[in-house]
Protein backbone atom coordinates (compact mmCIF):
# COMPACT_ATOMS: atom_id res chain seq x y z
CA UNK A 1 0.00 0.00 0.00
CA UNK A 2 0.66 3.29 -0.58
CA UNK A 3 -0.11 5.41 2.20
CA UNK A 4 -0.25 9.18 2.47
CA UNK A 5 0.20 10.98 5.87
CA UNK A 6 -1.29 14.40 7.27
CA UNK A 7 1.78 17.03 8.06
CA UNK A 8 0.26 16.79 12.17
CA UNK A 9 0.98 13.11 11.95
CA UNK A 10 4.46 13.47 10.02
CA UNK A 11 5.29 16.23 12.59
CA UNK A 12 4.69 13.83 15.78
CA UNK A 13 6.40 10.60 14.33
CA UNK A 14 9.54 12.67 13.79
CA UNK A 15 9.39 14.27 17.33
CA UNK A 16 8.94 10.54 18.34
CA UNK A 17 11.88 9.73 16.44
CA UNK A 18 14.14 12.31 17.11
CA UNK A 19 13.80 12.10 21.04
CA UNK A 20 16.00 8.35 20.11
CA UNK A 21 18.79 9.69 18.19
CA UNK A 22 21.24 11.98 17.71
CA UNK A 23 20.75 15.55 16.71
CA UNK A 24 20.90 16.26 12.74
CA UNK A 25 20.39 12.52 12.61
CA UNK A 26 16.98 12.72 10.30
CA UNK A 27 18.11 15.29 8.23
CA UNK A 28 21.55 13.42 7.39
CA UNK A 29 19.18 10.22 6.17
CA UNK A 30 17.06 12.34 4.18
CA UNK A 31 20.04 14.31 2.83
CA UNK A 32 21.35 11.46 1.86
CA UNK A 33 18.30 9.43 0.05
CA UNK A 34 18.15 13.95 -1.77
CA UNK A 35 21.83 14.09 -3.16
CA UNK A 36 21.40 9.94 -4.41
CA UNK A 37 18.06 11.21 -6.30
CA UNK A 38 19.39 13.93 -8.10
CA UNK A 39 22.53 12.15 -9.22
CA UNK A 40 20.16 9.63 -10.28
CA UNK A 41 18.55 11.77 -12.44
CA UNK A 42 21.27 13.73 -13.50
CA UNK A 43 23.34 10.24 -14.70
CA UNK A 44 26.49 11.74 -12.92
CA UNK A 45 27.82 13.97 -10.86
CA UNK A 46 31.16 15.09 -11.81
CA UNK A 47 31.28 18.76 -13.36
CA UNK A 48 27.35 19.06 -13.32
CA UNK A 49 26.10 22.07 -12.21
CA UNK A 50 23.20 22.26 -9.45
CA UNK A 51 21.25 25.26 -8.14
CA UNK A 52 19.42 25.15 -4.51
CA UNK A 53 16.51 27.24 -3.93
CA UNK A 54 16.79 27.45 -0.49
CA UNK A 55 14.51 28.86 2.13
CA UNK A 56 14.48 29.36 6.00
CA UNK A 57 13.37 26.13 7.36
CA UNK A 58 14.02 22.81 7.47
CA UNK A 59 12.84 22.20 4.15
CA UNK A 60 16.21 24.49 2.90
CA UNK A 61 18.33 22.74 5.47
CA UNK A 62 17.79 19.18 3.95
CA UNK A 63 18.59 21.14 -0.15
CA UNK A 64 22.12 22.33 1.69
CA UNK A 65 23.02 19.32 3.13
CA UNK A 66 22.28 17.66 0.19
CA UNK A 67 24.02 20.18 -1.86
CA UNK A 68 27.28 19.73 0.66
CA UNK A 69 26.82 15.97 -0.61
CA UNK A 70 27.22 16.54 -4.10
CA UNK A 71 30.00 19.34 -4.13
CA UNK A 72 31.78 16.36 -2.52
CA UNK A 73 30.95 14.39 -5.56
CA UNK A 74 32.66 17.02 -7.80
CA UNK A 75 29.03 18.81 -8.67
CA UNK A 76 28.96 22.34 -8.70
CA UNK A 77 26.57 23.32 -6.79
CA UNK A 78 25.27 26.98 -5.91
CA UNK A 79 23.04 27.92 -3.36
CA UNK A 80 20.39 30.92 -4.05
CA UNK A 81 19.28 31.84 -0.80
CA UNK A 82 15.59 33.12 -0.85
CA UNK A 83 15.57 34.40 2.50
CA UNK A 84 17.76 36.21 5.39
CA UNK A 85 17.58 33.09 7.45
CA UNK A 86 19.18 30.00 6.21
CA UNK A 87 19.86 26.91 7.54
CA UNK A 88 23.32 27.55 9.45
CA UNK A 89 24.30 23.92 9.90
CA UNK A 90 23.48 23.36 6.17
CA UNK A 91 25.03 26.74 4.95
CA UNK A 92 27.69 26.12 6.64
CA UNK A 93 28.60 22.47 5.63
CA UNK A 94 27.85 23.19 1.79
CA UNK A 95 30.61 25.92 2.14
CA UNK A 96 33.02 23.98 3.45
CA UNK A 97 32.36 21.11 0.94
CA UNK A 98 33.12 23.80 -2.08
CA UNK A 99 29.73 25.27 -2.75
CA UNK A 100 28.86 28.60 -3.13
CA UNK A 101 26.78 30.85 -2.80
CA UNK A 102 25.61 33.14 -5.53
CA UNK A 103 22.29 35.96 -6.44
CA UNK A 104 23.71 35.22 -10.06
CA UNK A 105 23.32 31.83 -10.80
CA UNK A 106 24.73 30.49 -14.29
CA UNK A 107 22.17 28.10 -15.81
CA UNK A 108 22.28 24.77 -13.86
CA UNK A 109 21.35 21.40 -15.06
CA UNK A 110 18.97 20.56 -12.64
CA UNK A 111 17.33 23.02 -9.75
CA UNK A 112 16.81 21.53 -6.26
CA UNK A 113 13.75 23.32 -4.82
CA UNK A 114 14.26 23.78 -1.01
CA UNK A 115 12.34 26.48 -0.48
CA UNK A 116 9.23 25.27 1.58
CA UNK A 117 8.11 21.50 2.86
CA UNK A 118 5.85 20.20 5.26
CA UNK A 119 5.83 24.12 6.90
CA UNK A 120 4.80 25.73 3.87
CA UNK A 121 1.69 27.90 3.35
CA UNK A 122 0.60 27.51 -0.30
CA UNK A 123 1.34 29.83 -2.55
CA UNK A 124 5.02 31.74 -3.23
CA UNK A 125 6.62 34.66 -2.30
CA UNK A 126 7.47 36.95 -5.03
CA UNK A 127 11.19 36.29 -4.76
CA UNK A 128 10.31 33.03 -5.34
CA UNK A 129 7.89 33.14 -8.05
CA UNK A 130 10.79 35.25 -9.77
CA UNK A 131 13.95 32.56 -9.43
CA UNK A 132 11.64 30.10 -10.84
CA UNK A 133 10.57 32.66 -13.44
CA UNK A 134 14.49 32.80 -14.47
CA UNK A 135 14.87 29.38 -14.62
CA UNK A 136 12.13 28.24 -16.66
CA UNK A 137 12.70 24.77 -18.41
CA UNK A 138 15.58 23.70 -16.13
CA UNK A 139 14.07 20.65 -14.54
CA UNK A 140 13.26 20.44 -10.51
CA UNK A 141 13.59 18.01 -7.73
CA UNK A 142 11.67 19.01 -5.08
CA UNK A 143 12.81 19.09 -1.46
CA UNK A 144 9.80 16.69 0.40
CA UNK A 145 6.94 18.85 -1.43
CA UNK A 146 6.72 20.90 -4.63
CA UNK A 147 6.79 24.24 -2.47
CA UNK A 148 3.32 26.11 -2.50
CA UNK A 149 0.94 23.33 -2.84
CA UNK A 150 -1.44 22.21 -0.52
CA UNK A 151 0.46 19.87 1.34
CA UNK A 152 -2.48 18.47 3.55
CA UNK A 153 -5.30 19.12 0.76
CA UNK A 154 -3.77 18.39 -2.75
CA UNK A 155 -4.80 21.80 -3.82
CA UNK A 156 -3.24 24.90 -5.89
CA UNK A 157 -3.97 27.92 -4.12
CA UNK A 158 -1.43 30.65 -5.87
CA UNK A 159 2.13 30.16 -7.46
CA UNK A 160 3.82 26.45 -7.24
CA UNK A 161 6.69 24.80 -8.22
CA UNK A 162 6.22 22.02 -10.88
CA UNK A 163 8.82 18.99 -10.25
CA UNK A 164 10.40 16.63 -12.59
CA UNK A 165 11.25 14.61 -9.32
CA UNK A 166 9.91 14.76 -5.88
CA UNK A 167 12.32 13.16 -3.23
CA UNK A 168 9.74 12.82 -0.30
CA UNK A 169 10.81 11.45 3.70
CA UNK A 170 9.19 8.94 5.53
CA UNK A 171 6.02 8.73 3.91
CA UNK A 172 4.09 9.96 0.84
CA UNK A 173 2.59 13.36 1.60
CA UNK A 174 -1.73 13.46 0.42
CA UNK A 175 -0.34 16.20 -2.08
CA UNK A 176 1.31 13.41 -3.97
CA UNK A 177 -1.29 11.61 -5.06
CA UNK A 178 -4.57 13.82 -5.60
CA UNK A 179 -4.79 15.79 -8.13
CA UNK A 180 -4.32 19.11 -8.84
CA UNK A 181 -1.24 19.09 -6.73
CA UNK A 182 0.04 15.13 -7.40
CA UNK A 183 0.50 17.08 -11.21
CA UNK A 184 3.38 19.20 -10.02
CA UNK A 185 4.79 16.50 -7.67
CA UNK A 186 6.01 14.78 -10.96
CA UNK A 187 7.91 11.02 -9.98
CA UNK A 188 7.60 11.04 -6.16
CA UNK A 189 10.71 9.10 -4.62
CA UNK A 190 10.24 8.02 -1.04
CA UNK A 191 13.02 7.73 1.31
CA UNK A 192 12.63 5.58 4.84
CA UNK A 193 13.99 7.52 7.49
CA UNK A 194 12.35 5.56 9.85
CA UNK A 195 9.26 7.18 10.97
CA UNK A 196 6.67 4.67 12.83
CA UNK A 197 3.38 6.14 11.68
CA UNK A 198 -0.29 5.83 12.57
CA UNK A 199 -3.30 4.41 10.15
CA UNK A 200 -3.01 6.99 6.85
CA UNK A 201 -6.09 8.73 5.54
CA UNK A 202 -5.08 8.48 2.32
CA UNK A 203 -4.04 5.48 0.41
CA UNK A 204 -3.33 3.94 -3.21
CA UNK A 205 -3.41 -0.08 -3.74
CA UNK A 206 -0.45 -1.10 -5.33
CA UNK A 207 -0.33 -4.59 -7.27
CA UNK A 208 -0.07 -6.86 -3.97
CA UNK A 209 -3.20 -5.10 -2.21
CA UNK A 210 -5.05 -5.42 -5.42
CA UNK A 211 -3.89 -9.17 -5.17
CA UNK A 212 -4.85 -9.49 -1.96
CA UNK A 213 -8.26 -8.32 -2.10
CA UNK A 214 -9.49 -9.74 -5.36
CA UNK A 215 -11.99 -12.37 -5.27
CA UNK A 216 -10.65 -15.73 -6.61
CA UNK A 217 -12.92 -18.68 -7.09
CA UNK A 218 -12.55 -21.48 -4.47
CA UNK A 219 -11.69 -25.04 -5.80
CA UNK A 220 -15.73 -25.92 -4.93
CA UNK A 221 -16.87 -22.56 -6.72
CA UNK A 222 -20.14 -22.95 -8.67
CA UNK A 223 -21.39 -19.98 -10.56
CA UNK A 224 -24.18 -18.80 -8.05
CA UNK A 225 -21.17 -18.98 -5.04
CA UNK A 226 -19.45 -16.63 -7.12
CA UNK A 227 -22.12 -13.76 -7.22
CA UNK A 228 -24.39 -12.92 -9.98
CA UNK A 229 -24.19 -9.05 -11.15
CA UNK A 230 -27.54 -7.78 -12.99
CA UNK A 231 -27.11 -4.77 -15.12
CA UNK A 232 -29.86 -1.87 -15.74
CA UNK A 233 -27.85 0.19 -17.96
CA UNK A 234 -28.52 1.12 -22.06
CA UNK A 235 -31.79 2.08 -23.26
CA UNK A 236 -33.05 2.85 -27.16
CA UNK A 237 -30.85 6.21 -27.52
CA UNK A 238 -28.34 4.95 -25.72
CA UNK A 239 -28.28 0.98 -26.82
CA UNK A 240 -24.05 1.35 -26.25
CA UNK A 241 -23.70 2.42 -22.79
CA UNK A 242 -25.75 -0.85 -21.81
CA UNK A 243 -23.37 -2.78 -23.74
CA UNK A 244 -20.59 -1.24 -22.20
CA UNK A 245 -21.80 -1.52 -18.59
CA UNK A 246 -22.08 -5.61 -19.48
CA UNK A 247 -18.84 -5.40 -20.98
CA UNK A 248 -17.13 -4.37 -17.50
CA UNK A 249 -19.36 -7.00 -15.74
CA UNK A 250 -18.67 -10.21 -17.65
CA UNK A 251 -15.21 -9.99 -17.60
CA UNK A 252 -15.24 -13.05 -15.55
CA UNK A 253 -14.71 -11.60 -11.91
CA UNK A 254 -18.19 -13.24 -10.74
CA UNK A 255 -19.93 -15.77 -11.74
CA UNK A 256 -23.23 -14.75 -13.71
CA UNK A 257 -24.23 -11.75 -15.29
CA UNK A 258 -27.87 -10.51 -16.23
CA UNK A 259 -28.98 -8.04 -17.78
CA UNK A 260 -32.53 -6.47 -17.25
CA UNK A 261 -33.86 -3.33 -19.66
CA UNK A 262 -35.01 -1.99 -23.09
CA UNK A 263 -35.56 -5.00 -25.30
CA UNK A 264 -33.48 -4.21 -28.50
CA UNK A 265 -30.59 -3.61 -26.27
CA UNK A 266 -30.86 -7.53 -24.76
CA UNK A 267 -31.06 -8.24 -28.02
CA UNK A 268 -28.05 -6.97 -28.87
CA UNK A 269 -26.41 -7.32 -25.40
CA UNK A 270 -26.86 -11.24 -26.05
CA UNK A 271 -25.38 -10.41 -29.34
CA UNK A 272 -22.21 -9.91 -27.88
CA UNK A 273 -22.39 -11.50 -24.73
CA UNK A 274 -24.01 -14.45 -25.22
CA UNK A 275 -23.37 -15.77 -21.42
CA UNK A 276 -26.01 -12.92 -20.26
CA UNK A 277 -29.11 -14.18 -19.08
CA UNK A 278 -32.55 -12.02 -17.85
CA UNK A 279 -34.24 -11.54 -14.69
CA UNK A 280 -33.38 -13.43 -11.83
CA UNK A 281 -31.97 -12.81 -8.24
CA UNK A 282 -28.60 -11.02 -8.06
CA UNK A 283 -25.97 -10.03 -5.30
CA UNK A 284 -25.47 -6.55 -6.70
CA UNK A 285 -26.96 -4.20 -8.92
CA UNK A 286 -25.14 -1.79 -11.81
CA UNK A 287 -27.37 0.88 -12.62
CA UNK A 288 -27.56 4.53 -14.89
CA UNK A 289 -25.12 4.54 -17.61
CA UNK A 290 -27.39 5.78 -20.60
CA UNK A 291 -30.41 4.89 -18.76
CA UNK A 292 -31.79 8.17 -19.95
CA UNK A 293 -35.47 9.24 -19.16
CA UNK A 294 -35.91 5.38 -17.71
CA UNK A 295 -32.43 6.03 -15.40
CA UNK A 296 -35.39 6.49 -11.99
CA UNK A 297 -37.24 3.97 -12.26
CA UNK A 298 -34.07 1.71 -13.27
CA UNK A 299 -32.90 2.62 -9.81
CA UNK A 300 -35.79 2.56 -7.62
CA UNK A 301 -36.59 -0.75 -9.18
CA UNK A 302 -33.09 -1.95 -8.06
CA UNK A 303 -33.00 -0.58 -4.60
CA UNK A 304 -36.03 -2.47 -4.13
CA UNK A 305 -33.89 -5.55 -4.19
CA UNK A 306 -32.21 -4.79 -1.02
CA UNK A 307 -28.42 -5.46 -2.96
CA UNK A 308 -25.28 -3.26 -3.01
CA UNK A 309 -25.69 -1.53 -5.93
CA UNK A 310 -23.45 0.72 -7.82
CA UNK A 311 -25.04 4.07 -9.31
CA UNK A 312 -23.83 6.07 -12.01
CA UNK A 313 -24.58 8.37 -14.92
CA UNK A 314 -28.04 8.84 -15.43
CA UNK A 315 -29.30 7.48 -11.73
CA UNK A 316 -26.71 9.81 -10.14
CA UNK A 317 -29.37 12.54 -9.89
CA UNK A 318 -31.91 10.59 -8.80
CA UNK A 319 -30.51 9.71 -5.50
CA UNK A 320 -32.20 10.32 -2.51
CA UNK A 321 -30.60 10.44 1.33
CA UNK A 322 -30.64 8.00 2.74
CA UNK A 323 -29.61 5.27 0.28
CA UNK A 324 -31.32 1.85 1.37
CA UNK A 325 -28.43 -0.51 0.51
CA UNK A 326 -24.93 -0.24 0.70
CA UNK A 327 -23.87 1.99 -2.52
CA UNK A 328 -21.05 3.06 -4.53
CA UNK A 329 -21.43 6.51 -6.69
CA UNK A 330 -19.56 6.92 -9.70
CA UNK A 331 -19.67 10.50 -10.75
CA UNK A 332 -16.78 12.51 -12.91
CA UNK A 333 -16.96 16.17 -11.19
CA UNK A 334 -19.72 17.28 -13.80
CA UNK A 335 -22.14 14.56 -12.47
CA UNK A 336 -21.25 15.67 -8.48
CA UNK A 337 -22.01 19.13 -9.37
CA UNK A 338 -25.36 18.06 -10.77
CA UNK A 339 -25.87 16.14 -7.64
CA UNK A 340 -24.76 18.76 -4.49
CA UNK A 341 -24.99 22.20 -6.59
CA UNK A 342 -21.55 22.88 -6.01
CA UNK A 343 -19.48 24.64 -8.65
CA UNK A 344 -17.93 22.25 -11.36
CA UNK A 345 -14.75 24.09 -11.26
CA UNK A 346 -14.49 24.12 -7.61
CA UNK A 347 -14.96 20.07 -7.78
CA UNK A 348 -12.22 20.27 -10.14
CA UNK A 349 -10.09 22.33 -7.90
CA UNK A 350 -10.44 20.63 -4.27
CA UNK A 351 -11.73 17.04 -4.99
CA UNK A 352 -10.54 15.75 -2.35
CA UNK A 353 -12.84 18.24 -0.15
CA UNK A 354 -15.58 17.47 -2.05
CA UNK A 355 -15.54 13.79 -2.93
CA UNK A 356 -15.31 13.41 1.31
CA UNK A 357 -18.26 15.59 1.99
CA UNK A 358 -20.25 13.66 -0.95
CA UNK A 359 -19.39 10.77 0.95
CA UNK A 360 -20.61 11.65 4.35
CA UNK A 361 -23.36 13.41 3.00
CA UNK A 362 -24.84 10.36 1.11
CA UNK A 363 -23.93 7.81 3.38
CA UNK A 364 -21.99 6.20 0.27
CA UNK A 365 -19.10 5.23 -1.12
CA UNK A 366 -18.34 7.95 -3.91
CA UNK A 367 -15.84 7.22 -6.54
CA UNK A 368 -15.10 10.75 -8.20
CA UNK A 369 -13.40 10.19 -11.39
CA UNK A 370 -10.30 11.96 -12.91
CA UNK A 371 -6.93 11.57 -13.70
CA UNK A 372 -6.30 10.23 -10.43
CA UNK A 373 -9.94 9.16 -9.44
CA UNK A 374 -10.61 9.12 -5.87
CA UNK A 375 -12.69 6.45 -3.97
CA UNK A 376 -13.87 8.30 -0.51
CA UNK A 377 -15.79 6.17 2.35
CA UNK A 378 -18.27 8.12 4.61
CA UNK A 379 -16.44 7.68 7.47
CA UNK A 380 -13.55 9.83 5.80
CA UNK A 381 -10.92 7.03 4.60
CA UNK A 382 -9.71 7.79 0.85
CA UNK A 383 -8.20 5.45 -1.45
CA UNK A 384 -6.65 7.14 -5.31
CA UNK A 385 -6.34 5.23 -8.29
CA UNK A 386 -2.44 6.09 -10.02
CA UNK A 387 -2.93 3.36 -12.42
CA UNK A 388 -4.36 4.81 -15.88
CA UNK A 389 -3.27 6.64 -18.72
CA UNK A 390 -4.95 9.84 -20.17
CA UNK A 391 -6.17 7.31 -23.45
CA UNK A 392 -8.77 6.47 -20.79
CA UNK A 393 -10.41 9.61 -21.15
CA UNK A 394 -12.75 8.32 -23.83
CA UNK A 395 -16.46 7.82 -24.46
CA UNK A 396 -18.06 4.70 -22.78
CA UNK A 397 -15.00 4.29 -20.16
CA UNK A 398 -17.05 5.05 -17.11
CA UNK A 399 -19.74 2.33 -18.38
CA UNK A 400 -17.29 0.11 -18.48
CA UNK A 401 -15.92 0.97 -15.08
CA UNK A 402 -19.15 0.86 -13.33
CA UNK A 403 -19.88 -2.65 -14.67
CA UNK A 404 -16.57 -3.41 -13.31
CA UNK A 405 -17.31 -2.59 -9.46
CA UNK A 406 -20.79 -4.34 -10.01
CA UNK A 407 -19.26 -7.42 -11.00
CA UNK A 408 -16.71 -7.03 -7.58
CA UNK A 409 -19.74 -5.85 -5.76
CA UNK A 410 -21.94 -9.19 -6.35
CA UNK A 411 -18.64 -11.52 -5.64
CA UNK A 412 -18.69 -10.01 -2.22
CA UNK A 413 -16.09 -7.35 -2.01
CA UNK A 414 -17.43 -4.43 0.00
CA UNK A 415 -18.22 -1.18 -1.55
CA UNK A 416 -15.19 0.57 -0.41
CA UNK A 417 -12.90 -2.44 -1.78
CA UNK A 418 -15.12 -3.07 -4.63
CA UNK A 419 -14.58 0.36 -5.95
CA UNK A 420 -11.16 1.10 -5.51
CA UNK A 421 -10.44 -2.38 -6.60
CA UNK A 422 -12.48 -1.76 -9.67
CA UNK A 423 -10.83 1.45 -10.24
CA UNK A 424 -6.98 0.14 -10.09
CA UNK A 425 -7.72 -2.52 -12.75
CA UNK A 426 -9.63 -0.06 -14.99
CA UNK A 427 -6.88 2.27 -15.16
CA UNK A 428 -4.02 -0.84 -15.61
CA UNK A 429 -6.48 -2.58 -18.15
CA UNK A 430 -6.62 0.71 -20.00
CA UNK A 431 -2.54 0.87 -19.94
CA UNK A 432 -2.44 -2.63 -21.58
CA UNK A 433 -4.88 -2.10 -24.10
CA UNK A 434 -3.14 1.25 -25.14
CA UNK A 435 0.56 0.93 -25.18
CA UNK A 436 1.13 4.24 -25.21
CA UNK A 437 -2.02 4.68 -27.83
CA UNK A 438 -5.45 5.49 -28.33
CA UNK A 439 -7.88 2.82 -26.92
CA UNK A 440 -11.80 2.36 -26.93
CA UNK A 441 -14.21 1.60 -23.86
CA UNK A 442 -14.23 -1.80 -25.40
CA UNK A 443 -11.08 -2.73 -25.92
CA UNK A 444 -10.52 -1.52 -22.04
CA UNK A 445 -13.29 -3.84 -20.94
CA UNK A 446 -11.72 -6.71 -23.29
CA UNK A 447 -8.06 -6.46 -21.23
CA UNK A 448 -9.66 -6.67 -17.95
CA UNK A 449 -8.63 -10.14 -17.63
CA UNK A 450 -5.18 -9.66 -19.03
CA UNK A 451 -4.67 -7.40 -15.90
CA UNK A 452 -6.26 -9.97 -13.50
CA UNK A 453 -3.97 -11.85 -14.91
CA UNK A 454 -0.87 -9.86 -14.50
CA UNK A 455 -1.10 -9.64 -10.94
CA UNK A 456 0.70 -11.94 -8.71
CA UNK A 457 -1.12 -14.70 -6.68
CA UNK A 458 -2.57 -13.57 -3.55
N1 LIG B 1 9.30 16.37 9.70
C1 LIG B 1 10.17 15.41 9.36
O1 LIG B 1 9.93 14.23 9.60
C2 LIG B 1 11.42 15.77 8.67
C3 LIG B 1 11.52 17.01 8.08
N2 LIG B 1 12.54 17.32 7.29
C4 LIG B 1 12.48 18.51 6.48
O2 LIG B 1 11.96 19.60 7.17
C5 LIG B 1 10.90 20.18 6.40
C6 LIG B 1 10.02 20.94 7.32
O3 LIG B 1 10.79 22.00 7.84
P1 LIG B 1 10.18 23.25 8.59
O4 LIG B 1 9.25 22.81 9.63
O5 LIG B 1 11.34 24.06 9.02
O6 LIG B 1 9.34 23.98 7.52
P2 LIG B 1 9.66 24.39 6.00
O7 LIG B 1 11.12 24.44 5.72
O8 LIG B 1 8.83 23.55 5.14
O9 LIG B 1 9.07 25.86 5.90
C7 LIG B 1 8.93 26.69 7.00
C8 LIG B 1 9.48 28.07 6.75
O10 LIG B 1 9.04 28.59 5.53
C9 LIG B 1 8.31 29.81 5.72
N3 LIG B 1 7.19 29.75 4.79
C10 LIG B 1 5.99 29.16 4.97
N4 LIG B 1 5.24 29.24 3.86
C11 LIG B 1 5.99 29.89 2.95
C12 LIG B 1 5.78 30.25 1.61
N5 LIG B 1 4.63 29.98 1.00
N6 LIG B 1 6.79 30.87 0.95
C13 LIG B 1 7.96 31.14 1.57
N7 LIG B 1 8.21 30.83 2.84
C14 LIG B 1 7.25 30.21 3.52
C15 LIG B 1 7.90 29.82 7.15
O11 LIG B 1 7.82 31.13 7.62
C16 LIG B 1 8.99 29.02 7.82
O12 LIG B 1 10.05 29.82 8.18
C17 LIG B 1 10.29 19.00 5.68
O13 LIG B 1 9.51 19.36 4.58
C18 LIG B 1 11.56 18.24 5.29
O14 LIG B 1 12.11 18.79 4.11
C19 LIG B 1 13.67 16.41 7.05
O15 LIG B 1 14.85 17.09 7.38
C20 LIG B 1 13.62 15.10 7.77
C21 LIG B 1 12.51 14.79 8.63
N1 LIG C 1 -6.67 12.45 -17.79
C1 LIG C 1 -7.06 11.24 -17.43
N2 LIG C 1 -6.16 10.27 -17.15
C2 LIG C 1 -6.55 9.03 -16.81
N3 LIG C 1 -7.84 8.64 -16.73
C3 LIG C 1 -8.80 9.53 -16.98
C4 LIG C 1 -8.47 10.88 -17.33
N4 LIG C 1 -9.62 11.55 -17.52
C5 LIG C 1 -10.63 10.66 -17.30
N5 LIG C 1 -10.13 9.45 -16.97
C6 LIG C 1 -10.90 8.23 -16.67
O1 LIG C 1 -11.69 7.90 -17.81
C7 LIG C 1 -12.99 7.43 -17.43
C8 LIG C 1 -14.05 8.34 -18.07
O2 LIG C 1 -15.30 8.03 -17.55
P1 LIG C 1 -16.57 8.99 -17.76
O3 LIG C 1 -16.18 10.41 -17.54
O4 LIG C 1 -17.68 8.44 -16.96
O5 LIG C 1 -16.87 8.81 -19.30
P2 LIG C 1 -18.15 8.16 -20.01
O6 LIG C 1 -19.34 8.74 -19.33
O7 LIG C 1 -18.05 8.57 -21.44
O8 LIG C 1 -18.04 6.68 -19.84
C9 LIG C 1 -12.98 7.44 -15.90
O9 LIG C 1 -12.64 6.17 -15.41
C10 LIG C 1 -11.89 8.44 -15.55
O10 LIG C 1 -11.30 8.20 -14.30
K1 LIG D 1 10.22 21.93 -1.41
Amino acid sequence: MRRAHTVEQVRAAEADLMARLPEGALMQRAAAGLAYAVVDLLGSAYGRRVLLLVGSGDNGGDALYAGALLARRGVQVEAWLLSEHAHPGGLATLKQAGGRVTGRPGRPDLVVDGIVGIGGRPGLRPEAVAALRSLDGVPVVAVDTPSGVGVDTGELDGPHVTAAVTVTFGTHKIAHLVDPAARASGAVHLVDIGLDLPEAPVEALQPDDVAALLPRPRPDAQKYTRGVVGVRAGSAEYPGAGLLSVAGAASGLCGMVRYVGDDAVADRVREAHPEVVGAGRVQAWVVGSGGGKHAGDELAAALADGVPTVVDADALRHVRVPIAVPAVLTPHAGELAAMTGADRGDIEARPLHHARSAAAAYGAVVLLKGRHTLIAAPDGRVRVTTTGTPWLATAGAGDVLGGLIGSLLAAGLTPYDAASVGSWLHGAAATLASGGGPVTAGAVAASIPAAVRGLADG
